[in-house]
């Protein structure tokens, strides 16, 4: 088990200060025993910030992005675990990178560093998924003085939705999962409820505790509701912590009737994901 929480130990990255104390000679960065893969704009920060309250995780702060990025990749996986976090022994490690879940090389290549990594699958309403996705890339855009179409334009084409719009792609999970599901086995894939995390973050966390193998340590008294920012924000050793303000800021608007369509176009590719993960979600 320590072996898999660990992924792996490093050799040669860190020189520990002249000390006597094991606890310190063990301290090293380490491989991720256990990853948050995606999806993208479906609350893998707050999973990931909130895995972090469990004094047996550390995380790596950044996105690594080191599987999906040819240039990263090429670094090889020396450059991986110096993006990791110091942990000693029987520490896990994660990481969060949300591109990794949508890209197709990447399954086989966590696979090659580790067969028996675990992963986290973080999932949210495929249309709100969407339109916070946008919402996004719009964002981003307008903070560089970019203009950018409203998201009607993009999402239908003469009226229908337009398969053809990257954001939409992003929201067929089962096409996605498919492809994970080729080189890992079901079981070692927790599917996260991110609108369930949203409501009320401790039981998803307490499920994602018992995936990892890891002691009940975070409790419901490491959340609270803050009214300002309408979103449960943490407590841990008397801090206090939201997330920033790209996450859960105001979604661009859609028509309803647009929404609508939206809605008819995800039921029969949610269908096929309900059927591949064997639960199904309560989604538009
Ligand atoms: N506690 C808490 N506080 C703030 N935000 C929360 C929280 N829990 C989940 N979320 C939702 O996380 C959404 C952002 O998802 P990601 O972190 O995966 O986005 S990203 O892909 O890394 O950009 C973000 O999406 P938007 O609401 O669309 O901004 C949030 O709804």
């Amino acid at each position: 088990l320590r072996e898999l929480r660990s992924g792996g130990s490093s050799s040669s990255v860190y020189s520990p200060p002249s000390s006597s104390s094991s606890f310190y000679n063990a301290t090293q960065q380490r491989l991720p025993g256990a990853i948050i893969i995606g999806v993208r704009k479906g609350g893998t920060r707050a999973l990931l910030e909130m895995l972090n309250l469990h004094p047996d995780v550390e995380v790596a702060k950044a996105e690594v992005h080191y599987f999906n990025v040819e240039e990263h990749y090429r670094r090889g996986l020396a450059w991986y675990r110096a993006q990791m976090p110091f942990t000693v022994p029987g520490q896990l490690t994660v990481e969060k990178t949300p591109g990794y879940f949508a890209a197709p090389q990447v399954p086989a290549r966590v696979s090659d560093m580790n067969p028996a990594v675990r992963l986290l699958l973080i999932v949210r309403d495929p249309a709100e998924r969407l339109i916070s996705d946008y919402t996004q890339v719009l964002h981003n855009r307008l903070t560089r003085h970019k203009p950018y179409k409203p998201l009607e334009e993009l999402l239908l084409h003469k009226g229908h939705i337009d398969p053809g719009y990257k954001a939409l792609q992003r929201s067929l999970y089962h096409q996605h999962l498919a492809r994970w599901l080729e080189v890992f086995p079901r079981e070692q894939i927790h599917v996260v409820d991110g609108d369930a995390l949203i409501r009320d973050p401790f039981p998803e966390l307490r499920k994602a505790e018992r995936f990892l193998d890891l002691p009940p340590r975070i409790n419901p008294s490491n959340f609270y509701y803050n009214t300002t920012k309408g979103f449960y924000c943490l407590l841990s050793a008397g801090h206090d912590k939201c997330l920033d303000e790209s996450k859960g800021r105001p979604h661009a608007p859609l028509s309803g009737q647009a929404l609508k369509k939206l809605c008819r176009y995800f039921r029969k590719p949610n269908k096929l994901f309900f059927e591949m993960v064997g639960r199904s979600f309560a989604w538009c």
